[in-house]
């Protein structure tokens, strides 16, 4: 059965059997949202549901995808669909990968560890923040059947770089995605309102302090000096004077596929290519580094047009429901990726609420593929949207 067909029976058998309660189930993006914020601190929400300024790109992201309409075809058989596309000789089930997001245990105790599981359920690749809580070694033994992306913060210390990302290799990731958007925080009111930064709390640390590079720097180990440590982070964690110079010393340290991470401008993105990467992520940071940046859907039409049909483009930002999924893929995204919605899930219920959250956005893909006249992910382009007339 295709997946948007078993989700809704999955629900619906639930009362056939009488493990339906009549509370209503968690299911709409806003049901989540309203969930995880019973179950978060105020502090702990706002890390999450936050952006930077006055929360304008944050809010254009989600807007950018209601300027468009999707213009369903009939009588093309849709009885069988085919949700899966191939990145890098690899075949994913699904167009859709789960973010990185640093810092989970703030979310749930299991943190990364329960969120990976979750994805690993749904064969959905999982993409390990530089700042996870617990180390990528751990993760990956979490959930060994998870596939696993590496997102690099590359670090001031060119020795922590290549550490992370030899150990990157050793764990079995798949790829590498340098963020580039990200060397310091933003203006982010929410959080500064708080004075509120989970590192300060020694949260979120997991790959520095156990590797080898980050240590030797430390005249006294982390067990027993944690503020040197600490400080010490604070001091090496961005890179805010990196060139494309520096890019090209990374292009030759791994055969891994590279991806880069917020990029915006059409020239930009060119420039990567011409230097080697295999991909690139079109991405403001879900609205939390650039207050006014433009949407992310929105580059990525600008992006798609300049670098033609054949090169590796994911995006995210903003994605909340299939037929996001749906319009990105029609603008040119080869795949998108969700961040602040499996966020949501993981907070409300762990690795089951990580897993029901993806499947959910999963099956409302499927299900608007079928209806708009779709079979395969492959069939999905431009001509399946038209603009939006303005009200
Ligand atoms: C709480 C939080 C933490 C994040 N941490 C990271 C991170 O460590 N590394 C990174 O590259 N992006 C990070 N991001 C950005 C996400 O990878 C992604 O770009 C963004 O969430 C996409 O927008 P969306 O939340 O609207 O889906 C973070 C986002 C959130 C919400
Ligand atoms: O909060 C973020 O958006 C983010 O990217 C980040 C960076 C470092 C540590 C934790 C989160």
């Amino acid at each position: 059965m295709n997946i948007g067909n078993e989700a809704q029976f999955q629900i619906y058998q639930m009362r056939l059997n009488g493990r339906y309660r009549g509370e209503p189930l968690c299911i709409s993006h806003e049901d989540w949202v309203a969930r995880a914020k019973e179950a978060l601190s105020p502090e702990a929400f706002w890390y999450l549901a936050g952006g930077s300024g006055r929360g304008e790109t944050m809010r254009a992201n989600e807007e950018a995808f209601a300027k468009w309409r999707i213009v369903p075809r009939v009588f093309r058989d849709v009885a069988e669909r085919d949700l899966a596309v191939e990145l890098f000789g690899e075949r994913l089930p699904y167009p859709v990968l789960l973010a990185p997001i640093g810092v989970q245990s703030i979310l749930h105790p299991n943190g990364e560890r329960a969120a990976c599981r979750g994805a690993a359920r749904l064969g959905v690749p999982y993409i390990v923040s530089s700042a996870s809580t617990y180390r990528m070694e751990d993760i990956a033994q979490a959930a060994p059947d998870a596939t696993l992306w590496f997102q690099l913060y590359w670090s001031r210390d060119r020795a922590v770089t290549e550490s992370f990302v030899r150990r990157a290799e050793a764990t079995g990731c798949k790829a590498i995605v340098v963020t580039l958007d990200t060397p310091m925080m933003a203006w982010r009111e929410r959080d500064l309102e708080r004075a509120y930064l989970p590192f300060l709390l020694g949260e979120g640390l997991g790959n520095y302090l156990s590797d080898p590079a980050f240590r030797s720097r430390l005249r006294r180990p982390p067990e027993e000096d944690p503020t040197s440590a600490i400080l010490l982070w604070t001091q090496i964690f961005g890179n805010p004077s990196l060139t494309w110079a520096d890019f090209d010393w990374l292009r030759q340290t791994t055969k891994l596929p590279l991806l880069l991470k917020g990029i915006l401008h059409p020239d930009d993105a060119e420039e990567a290519f011409r230097r080697g990467v295999d991909g690139i992520i079109v991405s403001n940071h879900g609205g939390r580094q650039v207050d006014g940046a433009v949407a992310a859907l929105d580059a990525l039409v600008s992006i798609r047009s300049r670098l033609g049909p054949d090169r590796v483009v994911l995006m995210d930002g903003g994605i909340r429901r299939g037929a996001d999924v749906f319009k990105a893929i029609a603008l040119g995204a080869n795949a998108v990726l969700v961040g602040r919605l499996y966020g949501y899930g993981l907070a409300v219920d762990g690795e089951r609420g990580v897993e029901t959250v993806v499947r959910h956005l999963l099956a409302d893909f499927d299900l608007t593929m079928a209806l708009a006249g779709h079979a395969s992910v492959a069939s999905i382009d431009a001509r399946a949207l038209t603009p939006a007339k303005a009200p």
